[in-house]
């Protein structure tokens, strides 16, 4: 009885204060989901498109609704993303907009999973779903698209990976985010936040290398365990071609010295995880680094890889990368993201599931890294809108328990 009955689509705020889709779905007997798009800034170049939230909620009424209303079971959520895609007759979502897409399939698996009285990480992820949880990555230092004259490098990520539980492991994030701001005043350097409430001081890479050491290694005694930490380099954000290589402000380094360059970050910083340190177009690049410092460390591939499962299988060919970032409104549906997430992890790539930079109080991508065992999630450390998914994560630990 999960036939739906009724899918209503608004525009709601995001965190950066822009308008997005929000999805609310019915079912017959009396199922009701509720779920909200992200949105990226420093977006790669082969996503989902993302239409401007009127377009989008006005094409996916007009085409995608009547097709779903008392047609599609919302437990049926393979039918549901199909009949989407069907609806858009697009490869990119590009007539309803990926936003519409992504806010309806994520809503529709919440009335299947409250039709069924459970919650949605065990609907997604079945009875015999595995006990483990993702270790979260949280960005403390940042610059990039996502805050002006702060680092070069889009996110400093703290990885307590040592933690003994995901309670443990987001408060320890909290408290470098903390512990970071007490050194930022104490070097007389204030700052504000960039989009996912990471610290944008004006300071140098080298310079935040330094202050994130120390800071991961005092909370790291303070809470017993070892806390690592990665980066986000959103290199096809730097990379021009015209200019040589990837920009950055007191140099461009052509892609051979971008290789290695990132090498000795991993060797001297003994880095966890490395996202997108070259260009989304760089499959051999990719490679030649995952080959040099792919058994320290994890290569992952977000604006590389997409979601998408094409590109992942070349990367799997070209053995580009070891790991994957799973942004579900990347690719427009949950559907696609479980298949991109099961093919990496057939092919013994890490899993990062991870929010946008602009996102809503929506949790569902707590629910999706527990129901498909994903080693990491990428959701923040602090903020409201990122710490609605860390809270849901604790709440599910607790509840599993
Ligand atoms: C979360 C990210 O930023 P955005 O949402 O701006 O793409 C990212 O690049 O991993
Ligand atoms: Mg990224």
């Amino acid at each position: 009885m999960t036939l739906i009955t009724d899918i209503r689509l608004r525009r709601i705020l995001d965190s950066r204060g822009n308008a997005t889709v929000e999805a609310d779905v019915l079912t017959e007997s009396g199922g009701f989901g509720r779920a909200a798009a992200p949105s990226g800034a420093s977006t790669g170049e082969f996503e989902a498109i993302e239409l401007p939230p009127n377009e989008a909620i006005a094409n996916a009424r007009e085409h995608a609704v009547p097709r779903l209303v008392g047609e599609v079971h919302a437990g049926d959520q393979r039918a549901v993303d199909n009949t989407l895609r069907a609806a858009d007759g697009t490869d990119d979502f590009s007539e309803i907009g990926a936003n519409s897409a992504v806010a309806i399939s994520m809503a529709t698996a919440k009335a299947a999973a409250d039709v069924l009285g459970a919650p949605l990480y065990q609907h997604l992820g079945g009875a015999f779903r595995g006990d483990n949880f993702p270790v979260p990555l949280g960005n403390v230092i940042g610059g990039g698209e996502h805050a002006a004259d702060a680092t070069d490098i889009q996110e400093f990520l703290s990885a307590p990976v040592g933690a003994p539980s995901v309670a443990d492991a987001v408060f320890a994030n909290a408290a470098v985010h903390q512990e970071i701001h007490d050194m930022l005043i104490e070097r007389d350097t204030p700052a504000g936040k960039g989009d996912e409430g990471a610290w944008a001081p004006s300071i140098d890479d080298a310079e935040a290398f330094e202050i994130l050491e120390e800071a991961t290694s005092t909370v790291a005694d303070e809470v017993g365990f070892e806390i690592k930490f990665g980066l986000d380099v959103a290199a096809a954000e730097m990379y021009d071609e015209e200019e040589g290589g990837y920009v950055y402000s007191d140099q461009v380094r052509d892609t051979d010295e971008q290789v290695e360059y990132i090498a000795e970050l991993v060797e001297e910083w003994d880095l966890a995880y490395v996202e997108d340190p070259l260009d989304e177009n760089d499959f051999e690049a990719f490679a030649d680094l995952t080959e040099k410092v792919g058994d320290q460390t994890l290569i992952c591939g977000d604006d590389l890889f997409v979601t998408n499962v094409s590109r992942l299988e070349q990367g799997i060919e070209m053995d580009s990368a070891n790991s994957i970032l799973i942004k579900p409104n990347q690719i427009g549906s949950l559907t696609d993201a479980f298949d991109a997430i099961e093919l990496a992890a057939n092919n013994t790539y890490d899993v990062i599931v991870s929010h946008r930079s602009g996102e809503t109080e929506d949790t569902t991508i707590a629910h999706l890294a527990v129901a498909t065992d994903a080693d990491f999630i990428k959701t923040g450390a602090v903020g409201g809108e990122r710490t609605a998914k860390l809270n849901e994560l604790i709440r599910i630990a607790d509840d599993a328990a």
